[in-house]
């Protein structure tokens, strides 16, 4: 997959970037010197322990926060260049963000948390209706739950909710913090499948951090992250599956690909 991609301009690209947090009278150097592209239609893990920089990787790359040095580029801009309008509008029209908890609002249904999006971007009620329904019937919610408000589903659920939302837009690079923290091993598969294909149905970038190496099923490529530093592979440059059946392989990942791009065509089913 990564190779087929390699003439093709990367999606985001980070070179060089350095990040410190405030730490009482010094910095913290969160991210040293990291360097990452990632091309459309891969989908790139980033494993590391806790406080190693995977979080802040992803809100540079988000352009939710600016690095001290290096750059930062989203589908060939260089993200320094823009106001801090056009880096809004960015951030709403190209960039997908999926964090730990769902976030989503308590008092909308499922299907409300999709439409909200389309009414932010100044879509027809009617047409972002279809969309929401569309995206979460391919996330596999059928239309009772697509009414449910967020205490109504299982923690799975949301994430589903929550990943439908992010792709709401199509956005160039989807970037998902520890999405199956909250889940067990079967749910945080199924997931890992959907992201899949999520990512060659949709053609996006997609960028998942966690420090579970064990739900790496169907993911193009491995980093590791240490005090801020990326590294190539997974830390025990083990087989990608970890032994867990649940996993999908890289043929199942096509299959779910076909599958999620034939749910999410224009003569989508809305369950
Ligand atoms: N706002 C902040 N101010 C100061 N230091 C911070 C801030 N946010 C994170 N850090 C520090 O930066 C380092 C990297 O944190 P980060 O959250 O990116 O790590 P992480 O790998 O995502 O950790 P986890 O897996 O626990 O979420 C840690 O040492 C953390 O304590």
């Amino acid at each position: 997959m990564t190779s087929t991609n390699a003439a093709l301009p990367a999606a985001l690209a980070l070179t060089g970037v350095t990040l410190t947090y405030p730490d009482g009278d010094a910095r913290l150097t969160a991210l040293d010197q990291v360097s990452l592209t990632v091309a459309p239609a891969e989908f790139l893990a980033v494993v590391g322990p806790s406080g190693s920089g995977k979080s802040t990787l992803l809100a540079v790359a988000a352009t939710l926060l600016t690095p001290d040095g290096g750059t930062v580029a989203i589908a060939g801009r260089d993200t320094a260049a823009l106001t801090r309008a056009e880096r809004t509008r960015l951030r709403r029209d190209r960039i997908g963000i999926v964090f730990q908890q769902a976030n989503l609002i308590a008092s909308l249904t499922a299907a409300e948390q999709l439409e909200a999006v389309g009414h932010l971007r100044g879509d027809r009620p009617g047409a972002a209706r279809d969309r929401a329904r569309n995206l979460l019937a391919a996330v596999g919610l059928d239309h009772a739950q697509q009414r449910r408000r967020p205490h109504q589903l299982s923690g799975g659920e949301r994430q589903r909710v929550n990943i439908a939302r992010a792709l709401y837009a199509e956005p160039a690079v989807l970037l998902v913090d520890e999405p199956t923290s909250a889940l067990d091993r079967e749910r945080g598969a199924q997931v890992l499948a959907l992201l899949a294909a999520v990512t060659g149905a949709h053609r996006t970038a997609t960028v998942l951090v966690t420090h579970d190496t064990g739900l790496l099923g169907g993911v193009d490529r491995v980093l590791t992250m240490a005090d801020g530093r990326l590294t190539d592979g997974r830390p025990a440059d083990g087989p990608l599956t970890d032994g867990c059946p649940d996993q999908p392989s890289r043929t199942s990942r096509r299959a779910s690909t076909a599958a999620w791009a034939d749910a999410t065509s224009g003569t989508a089913s809305t369950a």
